[in-house]
Parts: structure tokens; C-alpha cells; sequence
């Protein structure tokens, strides 16, 4: 099958989050199964872009509201990703250094989704499958299906997969005029809650809607952001397939970003190695546990009670514990992060700023990984923690109940129910205890590196989702 996956981030072309982590890896697994799969994502000007060789394979114009614009799509010459890669390039609009943030990213990313479906509606041969990914691509399946100008498209199936509906997209009506025509009767499949949104569109209109773990799917019935009605309606189409990793990119006996790689063999001696290098770069004492937080800052992540979630461990636990963060998004957040540094110099510290080297190493050279998430549709933190023998402390929910199990219930993680001071700390107390039992952590870390998350399981469960549509 021939599949084509729109999406607005890819590793490593584009990263903001595991979205990109997801099309980045699931692709290379899909051609592994004898499957075509292409990715197309907006051409930015990342380092990976620049960096690497492209050729043109088609350059047009395309309508765009009242005006026009120029777009390229370029292939990337050498497959060196595992799959067929495509940029979309259009002046002024795609070429900036972020990925979003900007205040016309709407008319960013529906100039993108012009841009593909142009693009695809003039091959000579039909994809099986057009598969979207959160709202930046969530306009697509209504395109498809009533834009005039892709009507020889409208029978290709298209998929969304919602990584995270905390996001939607939402914009006003002013901005219609910018989409292909269609009969303006169907406005309706474009509406949410009296704007256009392109999640709840594609939750409408694409053929099947995936989401990243069962357990999230099963959430969002009752917590979507406003969609939840829409959910239920539209359940019938919705399955929920637990993301998987790339386990060539995060293998710790051939991660290049370590200093000292290691396998399940090498383990004890490995992360030993990794935890001093990264403790004297950031003037921490390697003989006490190191306990980490990576991702984005933002109350989704729990990220806001995390100040005081780590002053007062710090406080409790005196000299006994290191805690080190990774992360950048709420300025207040970053704020009170770096102030802790100054009263807990030594035994704390934090990198605000995204660095996909210093996250490699944490990985790598943590005992435990912080995860006290409101909302986790997958999470992949906590997959990357246990291949590299780092044990993941989260809460149970979404993908993180679906992946990690309690030490108590006969497994390998530190599990807690809510996201509040009081249980975090709890949980760092009960890890603390895991630590000092030396045979006991050393087992859990064995259990935990011998788990099997690849992509493997993953891309058949899309196979078989995509067969259905045939
Ligand atoms: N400051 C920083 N520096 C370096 N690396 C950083 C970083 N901040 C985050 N990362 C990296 O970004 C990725 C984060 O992935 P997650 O899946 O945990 O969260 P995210 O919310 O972005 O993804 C959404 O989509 C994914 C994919 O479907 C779901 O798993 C998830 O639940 C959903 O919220 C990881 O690779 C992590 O290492």
C-alpha cells in the first residue's frame, strides 16, 4: 500500500515534540512491512533542511483566498530516513527557523494543506491512503472529500491520528475564503463550537480517527477540550493504537550521543558513566539518585506544580537526592525552575531551552524520570526511559497507565494517581526507598531494558486499520 503521511513536525527534519518522534519512525516501519509510506511536511528552515540534498519534483501555483502563491515540493535525494521525504516550500510562509508560534501560523498551515493536496491531486496514480496528523493537517479530509478542484481525489481514505487534542486549531470564519471552494453547505463539517476547527473537521470527516494509546481514546470521551460529544458521536471510527519507538534512533549500545554506551549486560556500569559526565557538567553529586523531568513546560505536563513538587523534595530530603530538568514553555514555569538553582545549587539544576543531546544523555544517565502529566495521550518519554534503564514516575494516566506498571503490582515503575505535590513527593519517597534496595533497582532496570517497544506491533495495527478502507 502507498501511504502518505501530512504532518507538521518530523524527526529529525523538524522536532518540537513526539509528534515528531511518531512520523519520524512509524514510516521506516511501514516500508519494513513491504508497505510505500512517504512523508510530506512543510519546509522550514531547520539545520536538516539545510544541511542535507533536495531536487525539485513539482513547483506551481496555487489559489490562496483572493491571492496566490508559489509552492516546491522537493525529495530529499538519498532516502536516508527510511522513507521517502518531502518538503513543501513556500516563500515567506514555510522558510522561518520554528515550527509554530507565529501569528499567521493558520495561514501557514493551510497554505501547506493546499499545497500537498495540489500536489497529489496531479499524480498520475492515486495513494491508498492519505494519513494526517493533528490539527495543522486536520483540514485535509474535509478538502478532500469537498473542495471541487480535488474531486478526481475524493475517494482516496484519508486517517487522522490525534496526538494530542489539547490543540485544535480553531480559527474564525473571516478566514473561510482562504479554502478551496466547495458547496458552502457543508460548512458545517468545518464547525466547532462557532469557529472553524480543524481537529473536530477531521474528527468529522476523515475516514478512521487513531489516537496514540487505548486508554487516552477511552479519556477523551469524557475530556477533549470541548470535543468530547464529538468523540462519542463519531466513536464508531476511532481506535486507539499505542505508539511504539524507533529503536534504531534510541538504543543506548548505539545511541552516538552518549559518552558511554551500554547494553542490558553493561547496564550497571553504563549509566554510571553517563550519570558523571552529566552530573559534573551540571554540578551535580553522582552518588546520590538523579531524579529528571524532560519536556515541554506546560500545565498539560504537570509542568506547573513541578517548582514546588522539587523544593519540596529538596527540602525533605536534604543531601540525599539530585534533581536535574530539561524543558522549555511557560515563562512563569522557567522562572521559578531557574530560581531554584540558587537555593538549591548542587544539588539541583535545570536547562531551560530544548537541546536533543542533553535529553540523549538524561536518558541515559538518570535513575528515575518524572511524569506528572494531566494529560498523556502516549507519552514517549517514558518508553525512551525504560529502554535505557531509567525508571519512569508517572501518573496514571492515558498512554503512561497503558505502558508503565507500579512496582507494587509486580512491575518496574513508580505509579501515582494524581497530579499534586502530595503524590509526586510521595513517589519520590517511594523511589528513594527503590534506590537504597540495590538488588531490587538492579532488577527493575534489567525488566525495564528488556521491554519490547518498537514500532513493530504498531505498524501492523495500522496496516490492518488502512485494509479496512480498501
Ligand atoms: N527541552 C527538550 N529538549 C530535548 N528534547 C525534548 C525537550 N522537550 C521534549 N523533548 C522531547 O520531545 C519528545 C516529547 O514527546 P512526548 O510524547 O512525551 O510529548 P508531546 O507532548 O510532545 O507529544 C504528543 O504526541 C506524542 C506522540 O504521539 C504523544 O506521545 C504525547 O503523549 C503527546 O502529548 C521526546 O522525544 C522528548 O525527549
Amino acid at each position: 500500500m502507498e501511504i502518505i503521511h501530512v504532518s507538521a513536525e518530523c524527526y529529525p527534519v523538524a522536532k518540537v515534540g513526539g509528534l515528531a518522534d511518531v512520523v519520524g519512525a512509524l514510516p521506516k516501519y511501514q516500508n519494513k512491512l513491504g508497505h510505500i509510506a512517504k512523508v510530506v511536511v512543510p519546509a522550514y528552515d531547520t539545520k536538516f533542511i539545510r544541511e542535507n540534498d533536495f531536487e525539485v519534483t513539482y513547483d506551481a501555483w496555487a489559489n490562496y483566498g483572493n491571492n496566490h502563491f508559489q509552492f516546491r515540493v522537493f525529495k530529499e535525494k538519498t532516502n536516508k530516513l527510511g522513507f521517502d521525504l518531502y518538503i513543501v516550500h513556500i516563500q515567506g510562509l514555510t522558510d522561518r527557523p520554528n515550527v509554530y508560534g507565529y501569528a499567521d501560523d493558520t495561514e501557514r498551515f493551510i497554505a501547506f494543506q493546499i499545497a500537498v493536496l495540489d500536489w497529489i491531486v496531479q499524480w498520475e496514480h492515486r495513494p491508498d491512503v492519505i494519513h494526517c496528523h493533528d490539527h495543522h493537517t486536520g483540514l485535509i479530509p474535509f478538502m478532500v472529500t469537498n473542495s471541487v478542484k480535488y474531486a478526481t481525489i475524493s475517494t482516496v481514505p484519508t486517517v487522522l491520528t490525534i496526538h494530542n487534542a489539547q490543540y485544535q486549531g480553531q480559527f474564525g470564519w473571516d478566514k473561510l475564503y482562504y479554502l478551496p471552494a466547495f458547496d458552502l453547505w457543508k460548512s458545517g463539517l468545518l464547525e466547532w463550537d462557532k469557529d472553524i476547527n480543524p481537529l473536530a473537521s477531521a474528527i468529522k470527516c476523515a475516514w478512521r480517527v487513531t489516537t496514540v494509546s487505548p486508554s487516552y481514546l477511552e479519556e477523551m470521551m469524557n475530556n477533549a477540550r470541548g470535543l468530547e460529544s464529538l468523540l462519542r458521536q463519531e466513536r464508531y471510527k476511532c481506535v486507539g493504537i499505542l505508539n511504539g519507538i524507533d529503536t534504531e534512533v534510541w538504543n543506548p549500545e548505539t545511541d552516538p550521543m552518549l559518552g558511554k554506551s551500554y547494553n542490558i549486560k553493561t547496564v550497571e556500569a553504563g549509566k554510571l558513566a553517563n550519570k558523571t559526565a552529566l552530573c559534573n557538567v551540571f554540578q551535580l553529586d553522582p552518588s546520590k539518585p538523579l531524579f529528571t523531568f524532560i519536556g515541554r513546560l506546560v500545565d498539560e505536563k504537570g509542568a506547573d506544580l513541578l517548582p514546588d513538587i522539587f523544593y519540596t523534595a529538596l527540602q525533605q530530603h536534604g543531601d540525599n537526592i539530585n534533581v536535574l530538568v530539561l524543558g522549555s514553555g511557560d515563562n512563569w514555569v522557567e522562572g521559578r525552575l531557574n530560581q531554584l538553582k540558587d537555593i538549591f545549587g548542587g544539588k539541583y539544576n535545570a536547562y531551560i531551552g530544548y537541546n536533543e543531546q542533553v535529553s540523549h544523555e538524561m536518558y541515559a544517565g538518570a535513575d528515575f524520570l518524572l511524569m506528572p502529566s494531566r494529560v498523556e495521550p502516549c507519552g514517549l518519554n517514558q518508553l525512551y526511559a525504560l529502554r535505557y534503564g531509567t525508571v519512569p514516575i508517572v501518573r496514571r494516566v492515558g498512554g503512561l497507565k497503558d505502558t508503565v506498571v507500579d512496582i507494587g503490582d509486580g512491575g518496574f515503575g513508580i505509579c501515582h494517581d494524581q497530579t499534586s505535590i502530595w503524590d509526586v513527593t510521595h513517589a519520590i519517597n517511594r523511589s528513594i526507598e527503590l534506590y537504597n534496595d540495590k538488588k531490587k533497582f538492579k532488577a527493575v532496570r534489567k525488566t525495564m531494558m528488556k521491554i519490547d517497544h518498537s514500532w513493530d506491533r504498531a505498524a501492523l495495527n495500522y496496516t490492518e486499520l488502512y485494509q479496512i478502507l480498501k
